[in-house]
């Protein structure tokens, strides 16, 4: 028996989302369980709410109220730390993640072994402890706290207005609206050469059997958020 050839997973998205936090968390916690190459692709909701003419459910007044308890039914489940900030649509559509993404985007072009790193603490200040995710200086402690040195975040900040830094972004989110996405999480599982687009945190047994593996459920005991 020869082993078997990794399959390509890509997470597509943006620290804008709860949702999208679960999904990460149980994403790295499968990478050495799955035989499977996990690309993080971070890419910007506000374009592809737009390129797919969407709106976000929360828009829909019984959604939103649904949605407030569900995410924290989620964050139990899947064991991460998600505190519900005072407003979440200050932090969702007044001060919003583009800036974020950018920073993101430049870490990953540039200490790609960080992303991973510095996408949890986006979440962890926005998510976990209602902290700013837009000044420079959140971007920075973001970086320190994720591993980062000093010079690299630096880099890191100077690089956020860059074109490559730009279309970098523009891509990924371009990328993912070509397969069909609508929002975030946005899972393309690669398979027999062919993506497979899976939208959601709550679509892991299906995922898994696309994959030809088996969901073992959110893994718990493996999480690294530092509660
Ligand atoms: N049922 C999904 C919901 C994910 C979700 O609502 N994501 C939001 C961003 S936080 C989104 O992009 N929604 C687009 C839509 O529902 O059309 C899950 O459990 O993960």
């Amino acid at each position: 028996m020869g082993s078997r050839a990794k399959k390509t997973v890509e997470l597509f998205y943006d620290v804008v989302s709860p949702y999208t936090w679960f999904a990460f968390e149980v994403l790295t916690r499968y990478k050495t369980k799955w035989n499977m190459d996990l690309k993080l692709k971070p890419f910007f909701l506000g374009g592809v709410m737009k390129g797919s003419d969407n709106k976000p459910p929360a828009t829909v007044p019984n959604k939103a109220r649904y949605l407030d308890k569900d995410v924290k039914r989620c964050a139990q489940y899947f064991q991460v730390p998600l505190n519900l900030p005072k407003n979440p649509a200050e932090v969702m559509f007044i001060k919003g993640t583009l800036t974020a993404q950018r920073f993101l985007t430049a870490v990953d072009i540039m200490n790609q072994e960080k992303t991973e790193s510095v996408s949890r603490e986006f979440w962890m200040r926005a998510w976990n402890r209602d902290e700013d995710i837009t000044e420079m200086e959140s971007l920075r402690q973001v970086g320190l706290k994720a591993g980062m040195n000093e010079a690299e975040v630096q880099k890191c900040l100077q690089k956020i207005t860059d074109p490559e830094v730009k279309d970098r972004l523009k891509k990924y989110t371009d990328e993912a609206l070509r397969h069909g996405a609508f929002g975030s999480p946005t899972i393309i599982a690669h398979v027999n050469n062919q993506p497979e687009m899976v939208f959601g945190s709550d679509r892991f047994p299906i995922l898994a059997t696309l994959l030809g593996e088996k969901w073992e459920g959110p893994l718990t005991e493996l999480s690294k958020c530092k509660l």
